[in-house]
């Protein structure tokens, strides 16, 4: 069985005892949409990360308000906040967290397989939610990205593959994420990116974001020359002293389109 198996089979337990979710009442900051911001200026969609199945932890403790201030004051494009718990060590409650304290975008990194989990995402302040291509058949896909669209959510569909590739297109999805980690291996290669943006149609209005295992600059450097106007980066922010400075010298040579 896979990682992404395994982690989808425990999430259809957890949702089971998920209720019917109630308004939280919270007045989040306004957030601009993510495609608009990248299709102006490439940038980093930097997450909180506390642990994960390849690495182990990695931040369990962290501050999360002040590492996703440090994020927004850096220019990130966004902030991504992983919110499963069993394999991740996050939460919903991290969600709310940070989306009560930024005016940037946010996306719910989960593993997306109900309607209820895109309304917990919303009512916690999500502005984009994650559908991953790979663990949805081509109805539930559909139906789940139409569910958010009609929340007024944005919707990052993640692929691996042309045939995945494919099926983001067929849905007309404009943020597009290129996972270059393999969810059976763990396997990373930037190299995923580059073969899947010889397909990507860069026609104004889709945008490339190139996702997992981006170390250093020059790692950024390669993927944004392949054509991606974002990059997800979680462990190197996370474990980086100065997250703001590796932000910042990431997108330094992309500040214009
Ligand atoms: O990170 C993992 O080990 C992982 C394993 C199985 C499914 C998903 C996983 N990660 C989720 C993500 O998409 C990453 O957190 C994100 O792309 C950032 O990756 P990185 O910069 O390599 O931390």
């Amino acid at each position: 069985m896979t990682i992404l198996n395994k982690i989808i089979e425990t999430k259809r337990m957890e949702i089971k005892s998920y209720t019917q979710v109630e308004p939280s009442g919270e007045n989040f900051p306004k957030k601009e949409k993510l495609a608009e911001r990248l299709r102006k200026k490439n940038g980093v969609i930097s997450e909180i990360k506390r642990a994960s199945p390849s690495k182990g932890d990695i931040q369990t403790e962290v501050d999360i308000v002040a590492q996703a201030r440090k994020y927004e004051v850096s220019g990130a494009a966004a902030i991504s906040v992983l919110t499963d718990e069993t394999y991740f060590k996050g939460s919903i409650d991290d969600l709310q967290e940070v989306a009560k304290n930024v005016a940037i975008p946010v996306l719910c990194k989960d593993f997306m397989i109900s309607e209820i989990q895109i309304d917990r995402a919303k009512n916690a302040g999500a502005t984009i939610i994650l559908l991953i291509v790979a663990a949805l058949e081509k109805d539930e896909l559909r139906r789940l990205f139409d569910y958010a669209a009609g929340l007024g959510l944005e919707v990052l569909v993640e692929v691996h593959d042309e045939q995945e590739l494919e099926r983001a297109l067929e849905l007309d999805a404009e943020l597009i994420g290129v996972n270059n980690r393999d969810l059976k291996t763990f396997e990373v290669s930037l190299e995923r990116t580059a073969e899947l943006a010889k397909s990507f149609p860069f026609d104004g209005k889709r945008v490339l974001i190139s996702e997992s295992g981006l170390h250093s600059k020059e790692d950024a450097a390669f993927v944004f020359g392949c054509g991606a106007s974002g990059i997800l980066v979680g462990e190197a922010l996370m474990r980086s002293e100065n997250p703001g400075v590796w932000i910042q010298e990431a997108t330094v040579r992309e500040a214009i389109k």
